[in-house]
C-alpha cells in the first residue's frame, strides 16, 4: 500500500485536511512507510499475510496473543475508569458520512442539544458526520459530550466537539462502553457501522441480556423499509418473535426520540 493521498481508501474521500501520512496506533505515532502498518484490530482479526510492501509494525512479538490480552484488558480499564462517573447517558449512532449542512446533520445537532436539556450525557463514536453532529449539539448545550474513538486503517481522529474522549484499538471493547454507560440508543440514518451497533443492541435486548433499554430509530423514511422487512420477512418467517419487532421504536424528530427515551427510562438521575 502506498502512503500518498491517492492511495487512501475511497471511503476517506472528503476528509479535507486530514493528514493521512501520520497515524496513531494506540501510543504509537507512525509516519512514512510505518504508517501503512495494520491496526491492532486488523492484526487480531485478519489472518491473511500483510500485502507485499505493507509494513509489519507493530512487530510480531508485540502482537502475540499474550500481549494482546493485556492490551485488551487495558482498554477496558481505561474505558471503565474514564466513564465510571458519567451519570445518565444516551449513545447516539449514525453515518460517519453525514455532511455538515444537511438535514440529517442538523437533526443530530438538535438531538444532542435536547438530550442534554433532558439531563443526559451524549456518547458517540467520536468520529465525523452524525457522530460529530451529536457531540456538537451536546457541546453547544454545555452538556457532557463523550466520543469513543476507534483506531482505523486511515486516520480520522476525534471530532472537535468531544469533551471526554477515549480512543480504542478494538471495536468489541468500545462496543461494551456504548452499552454499559448508556440508558438507551438513538440511531440516526447510517450504513454498515450503524447497523452493526443497532443489531448488537437489539440482540442483547431480545435475549434479555440488557433490560429496559430503548432503541429509537430517527427518520421514518430511512428506517421504515428496514422495519417493514423485519416484520414482513423475519417475523413472518419465524426468525424472530412477532413482539420482537416492538423492540424498535421509529420516530421522525429529535424531540420524539428524547421523549421515547424518557418514557422508557424515567427521568434521568445523576
Ligand atoms: C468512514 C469515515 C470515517 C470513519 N470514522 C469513524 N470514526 C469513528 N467511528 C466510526 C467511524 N466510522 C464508523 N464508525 C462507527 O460506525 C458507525 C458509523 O458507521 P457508518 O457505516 O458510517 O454508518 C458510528 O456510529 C461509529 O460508531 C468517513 O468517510
Amino acid at each position: 500500500m502506498a502512503t500518498d493521498d491517492s492511495a487512501a481508501p475511497a471511503s476517506t474521500a472528503g476528509h479535507a485536511g486530514a493528514d493521512r501520512r501520520r497515524v496513531h496506533r494506540g501510543g504509537q505515532v507512525l509516519t512514512g512507510p510505518a504508517a501503512t502498518a495494520p491496526t491492532f484490530d486488523q492484526l487480531l482479526l485478519d489472518a491473511r499475510e500483510a500485502p507485499a510492501g505493507q509494513a509489519r509494525v507493530p512487530s510480531t512479538s508485540s502482537t502475540s496473543d499474550a500481549w494482546r490480552v493485556l492490551r485488551i484488558q487495558s482498554e477496558f480499564v481505561e474505558g471503565f475508569g474514564t466513564l465510571a462517573d458519567l451519570g445518565p447517558a444516551v449513545s447516539v449512532f449514525g453515518s460517519a458520512r453525514t455532511g455538515e449542512g444537511t438535514e440529517e446533520y442538523a437533526l443530530g445537532v438538535e438531538l444532542g442539544r435536547l438530550l442534554v436539556a433532558a439531563g443526559y450525557a451524549v456518547i458517540t463514536g467520536g468520529g465525523p458526520g452524525a457522530m460529530e453532529a451529536g457531540n456538537r449539539g451536546a457541546h453547544e448545550a454545555d452538556g457532557v459530550s463523550v466520543g469513543l474513538g476507534i483506531e482505523l486503517p486511515f486516520e480520522t481522529g476525534l471530532n472537535p466537539y468531544v469533551g471526554i474522549g477515549v480512543d480504542f484499538r478494538y471495536f468489541f471493547a468500545r462496543k461494551v462502553m456504548f452499552l454499559r454507560y448508556a440508558q438507551g440508543f438513538v440511531v440516526l440514518p447510517g450504513g454498515f457501522g450503524t447497523l452493526d451497533e443497532l443489531f448488537e443492541a437489539l440482540t442483547l435486548v431480545q435475549t434479555g441480556t440488557v433490560t429496559r433499554f430503548p432503541v429509537v430509530l430517527v427518520g421514518r423514511d430511512f428506517w421504515g423499509p428496514l422495519v417493514d422487512w423485519i416484520r414482513g420477512t423475519l417475523a413472518a418467517r419465524g426468525m424472530i418473535s412477532p413482539e420482537d419487532v416492538d423492540l424498535l421504536c421509529v420516530v421522525d424528530t429529535a424531540q420524539e426520540a428524547v421523549d421515547r427515551i424518557r418514557a422508557t427510562c424515567g427521568e434521568p438521575r445523576a
